[in-house]
């Protein structure tokens, strides 16, 4: 019977889909009309609950009755505590930590809103583990990436062969899934549990609703912090807000400090605008810096409207308080960013939608779109390839990668590749003599 069950589901299911997910799907028990799936781990349970439930519930009852369940249970995989240090860690590579450079605890404004937060962690800088976990949450946009990661510059720069993990929860997951699949999640373990000295994960509220990856977080968050290393959450919202979390990961997360961020004052802001573009190397007038904290009320924005205000003035060489208030406000309709307008403008040429550019799709229009569009945007328009990575959420690895490909092409005469950012040139100065750029 087991057999006959198996095989029928394998009748219906594609190939592909089979070897992605049913290898190691097997059946650990069948009483009377109940079956008892079993897979190798929480994440494939899950999707295949989601993914295949009418499937399996229709070969199951086809065979076994119209009243016949099924349910799925995975293997538990023992989680080790113990963390090893020793030759065998030494031997491989270093965690690879992509820290932004510029988010130093030097070019970060200091005021009250985020006097508290500053401390911690400058404390944390010198004192590693004592405050532990430290829980960072605000409004987004207030400096929680900035100050985490000049946490982790900090303790770099005094200690280089610290290995400093920062990774987005999202980054977690994906590099998580993709161990799965590729059947290497001991490594992946062993990278987070072991080898990192201290754990950054930034923008937890991301695994709400994923509880697998919430499942694997955990057990990296205890094995971490069992070895007195430093953990860092940087959230969104309060522990308490992560609805949906296990409460048991809620609780972990309260046992620390939890530190928050408030809201800049219009000082602050115009503080925190010559600084971010200071860290451009920039010159901006102070009045256009007056200006923009007195129209945003938050760094985020004010890092949006700087980049935006760089990019015309590196397309036109131009820009004074009058022309960053029309690129900046407009009274009959609201400004496109910048970002949005290059998306728009690649989009039109490479017949895709802005969203398919900064999806992970890989059809070869987008691929191109987004390839032509990332190197237009650093070496026509300046920007960092960080900036060009926010604006095509993509990594900045991959916008360096892009850009040399790119770069290449057009070194080996690459007439089509010429045209488009011709066309490209073209369509952004239209669009930067229209209502806004
Ligand atoms: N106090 C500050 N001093 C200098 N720059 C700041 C400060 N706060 C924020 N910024 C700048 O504002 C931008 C947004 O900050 P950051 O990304 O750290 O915010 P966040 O709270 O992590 O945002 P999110 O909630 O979206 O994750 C960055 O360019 C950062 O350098």
């Amino acid at each position: 019977m087991k057999n006959k069950i198996i095989a029928s589901l394998k009748e219906r299911i594609s190939r592909q889909n089979w070897e992605n997910w049913f290898l190691d799907f097997n059946i650990r028990e069948l009483k009377d009309n109940h079956v008892v799936f079993e897979v190798g781990n929480f994440f494939i349970k899950e999707r295949l609950e989601k993914k295949f439930n009418k499937i399996i519930s229709k070969v199951v009852k086809d065979i076994l009755g119209k009243d016949a369940t099924y349910e799925i249970t995975f293997k538990e995989i023992p989680y080790e505590t113990k963390v090893e240090s020793g030759p065998l860690i030494k031997k491989r590579p270093l965690l690879i930590t992509p820290l932004n450079p510029k988010y130093t605890f030097e070019n970060l404004v200091v005021g009250e809103f985020n006097k508290f937060a500053y401390n911690v962690f400058l404390e944390a800088s010198k004192n590693p583990g004592f405050y532990n976990p430290i829980f960072l949450y605000s409004g987004v946009g207030l400096g929680k990436t900035h100050l985490a990661q000049a946490l982790g510059n900090y303790l770099l720069e005094t200690d280089p062969d610290m290995k400093v993990a920062y990774l987005t929860s999202e980054e977690f997951m994906n590099e998580m899934f993709s161990a799965i699949k590729n059947g290497n999640i001991d490594e992946f373990r062993e990278k987070y549990r072991k080898k990192a000295d201290i754990l950054i994960i930034d923008d937890i509220q991301f695994l709400i609703g994923i509880k697998s990856a919430q499942t694997e977080l955990f057990h990296t968050f205890n094995t971490i912090h069992e070895a007195g290393k430093q953990i860092i959450i940087c959230s969104d919202r309060t522990p308490q807000e992560l609805k949906d979390f296990h409460s048991r990961m809620i609780s972990r997360f309260q046992m620390g400090l939890l530190v928050k961020i408030e809201k800049p004052s219009s000082e602050d802001l115009f503080k925190i605008g010559k600084k971010i573009s200071e860290m451009k190397n920039v010159e901006i007038d102070d009045e256009i810096i007056k200006y923009i904290s007195k129209i945003y009320d938050n760094p985020r924005l004010i890092h949006g409207a700087i980049l935006r205000l760089i990019a015309y003035r590196n397309l036109y060489g131009t820009l004074n308080l009058s022309i960053a208030e029309s690129i900046l406000t407009n009274v009959s309709k609201p400004p496109k960013s910048f970002e949005e307008k290059l998306l728009e403008i690649l989009s039109e040429i490479f017949d895709c939608s802005p969203d398919d550019i900064t999806s992970s799709k890989r059809t070869k229009n987008i691929s191109y779109a987004r390839k032509i569009g990332m190197y237009f945007a650093v070496k026509k328009l300046n920007l960092s390839t960080r900036d060009v990575g926010t604006i095509f959420k993509k990594s900045h690895s991959s916008v360096v990668q892009n850009v040399k490909q790119v770069e290449k092409l057009l070194k080996e005469g690459n007439v089509i590749l010429k045209n488009y950012l011709k066309q490209i040139d073209k369509m952004s100065k239209g669009f930067a003599q229209g209502e806004s750029m």
